[in-house]
């Protein structure tokens, strides 16, 4: 069992405490005036991707102390719990092991003195043959026709990384099948992706761990009734409903035949869960072999996590400079910011990812916490974000540490000007780290012919102070293996700060009472009359909301 230590009373963090005020004292700038060979100390290349951390507040005394702290908090013996099966997720009794599902080099993985690699591995072959059949043609809708649509509903951990993984790798959608993706509740949602879809050629994918989620199986309900209503007979669903769940017994109750059920279990987490059988709609969409390759991808961070020294491991350096600035620094927040069209959804994955992990301030102990948790993860792509929110980035009044990620290679470098317009991820991190002064301002203006006197009243406003931190990710091309790499690096800088941070990063109790409210509010919005059950908000909300209902 893991030992429960509260970071805040370790000797590094007391350091990091005093190192911070210190700190505070220099500028990124003065960092790299100091270090001709900043960029080179601060830097490391994992395969195809390069991960530039120069562009931090720190130096080699804050490594070494943030260092000192996953030394004391255990990590080491924290990683060989979790890739041993060690039931970590302790508060719902389970292993957290989604790295056996792309445990590629097939070594061992016991659950509770199980090895669980030949289920994992007949459940991919599943998989593969399951693609193969609906690949030939092989596999057809109910009038003979080879599917062309797959719809995939589900909400959470059972849609966000199938949509952020399949957007992503959309230069690779060759196989003949569109993807959708229903997972909101609103009635709307469903509506309109079944407006574009065929009975005759669509394929849904009931994507649920527990096949409870009441978003999900109200949206599964009406797909399954649109459906029946078009082929007018219910027969006909065996051919077009596909469950992906750990519920064997929900998934024949709701009419779905066993046979067309692919499988995980109750020791992958939903936000981590794309590796399996939820990932049906990425495989069905780029290929199995594909699918295979984000498998790969991400295997080789879980090696690297485990065997490369602290000191050169990029997700344990990714965990523990987002402490430095959490727990430091004070930011609540961190941006993630792809310069890739294509990796529009990559922040919203880790909005779940991170904030339903780490959005505690209970303990592994039961105690409230005393120091910062999980961050508030936000992002939009680049070049977007520059049009939007980065003017608060450069000149508001909050730290906010942001990770720059972009291929070196677009999947459509039309012309000879769009490709170069990467120049601005390369600006942008530049001007956060050294700004621009009141001096250089002012010769600016000068260089343009305005007298000091006339610009005065300006020059404050047009300078940025910079010294705001970034990373740098920049990768050769989007690949399937590289989109494994970099969802996995990101995921083990989540766990490794959990762990850290002393809290539980794979349950989700915080979900629970809104879904239990939720349920006690729906019985009393039948009918009209007015109820009082609630404080005053919510009862007057309810009735509103009833006598305006039409
Ligand atoms: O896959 P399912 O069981 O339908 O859960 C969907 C999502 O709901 C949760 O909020 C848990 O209730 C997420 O953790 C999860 O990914």
């Amino acid at each position: 069992m893991l030992k429960s230590i509260n970071p805040s009373q370790t000797q590094a963090w007391s350091e990091l405490g005093q190192h911070a005020e210190a700190m505070r004292a220099t500028t990124i700038k003065d960092l790299f005036d100091g270090d001709a060979d900043r960029f080179n100390k601060y830097s490391l290349q994992f395969q195809d991707i390069l991960f530039d951390y120069s562009k931090n507040l720190i130096n080699d005394e804050t490594l070494s102390k943030l260092l000192a702290l996953a030394e004391q908090t255990e990590l080491k013996q924290a990683i060989a719990a979790m890739f041993a099966g060690d039931k970590i997720n302790a508060t719902e009794n389970r292993a957290v092991l989604h790295t056996a599902l792309r445990n590629r080099s097939n070594s061992e993985v016991l659950v509770d003195g199980e090895n669980v690699m030949p289920l994992v591995n007949a459940e991919l072959a599943k998989m593969k043959a399951f693609c193969e059949k609906v690949h030939s043609g092989a596999w057809t809708g109910y009038t003979g026709k080879a599917i062309t649509d797959v719809v995939n509903i589900g909400i959470g951990g059972s849609d966000l990384g199938p949509v952020m993984v399949t957007e992503s790798l959309k230069s690779n959608w060759d196989k003949g099948i569109t993807p959708h993706f229903v997972s909101n509740v609103d009635g709307t949602h469903i509506v309109e992706i079944l407006k574009n879809v065929d009975p005759e050629t669509t394929l849904f994918l009931i994507a649920s761990k527990t096949f409870t989620t009441q978003e999900t199986m109200t949206n599964a309900h009406s797909a399954r009734d649109w459906f029946i209503n078009a082929a007018g007979d219910e027969a006909h669903v065996a051919k077009h409903f596909a469950a992906l769940s750990t519920n064997k017994d929900a998934v024949v109750d709701f009419g779905i035949d066993a046979a067309n059920m692919f499988e995980f279990w109750d020791w992958v987490g939903g936000r981590y869960s794309l590796w399996s059988a939820i990932g049906l709609s990425i495989a069905l969409t780029i290929g199995y072999d594909r699918f295979e390759e984000i498998l790969q991808g991400a295997h080789e961070v879980d090696l690297h996590l485990q065997q490369a020294d602290f000191s050169e491991n990029v997700p344990v350096l990714m965990a523990l400079l987002g402490i430095w600035y959490g727990n430091f620094f004070d930011a609540d927040s961190e941006a993630i910011l792809p310069y890739d069209q294509y990796m529009h959804r990559f922040a919203a994955y880790f909005q779940q990812g991170n904030m339903e992990s780490n959005g505690k301030y209970v303990t592994r102990d039961g105690d409230v916490v005393n120091y910062q948790t999980g961050p508030i993860i936000w992002g939009e792509p680049g070049t977007n974000g520059q049009h939007a929110f980065y003017q608060l980035i450069h000149q508001g009044t909050k730290l906010i540490p942001c990770d720059f990620l972009a291929p070196a290679n677009s999947k459509n470098p039309i012309g000879d000007h769009h490709p170069k317009l990467l120049a601005n991820f390369f600006a942008q991190t530049e001007a956060l780290a050294f700004g621009k002064n009141k001096e250089q301002v002012e010769a600016e203006f000068a260089a343009a012919g305005k007298s000091a006197a006339d610009v005065a009243d300006l020059v404050p406003h047009k300078v940025f102070e910079g010294n705001r931190p970034t990373n740098s990710i920049l990768f050769k091309e989007m690949t399937p293996a590289t989109l494994g790499r970099l969802i996995a690096l990101y995921e083990h800088k989540i766990f490794v700060q959990g762990v850290i941070w002393n809290i539980y990063s794979f349950d989700q109790w915080g979900v629970e009472l809104g879904k239990q409210l939720a349920s006690k509010i729906l019985p009393e919005l039948d009918g009209a009359e007015d109820i009082s059950s609630h404080d005053s908000s919510t009862n007057g909300l309810i009735n509103t909301y009833k006598a305006w209902r039409k």
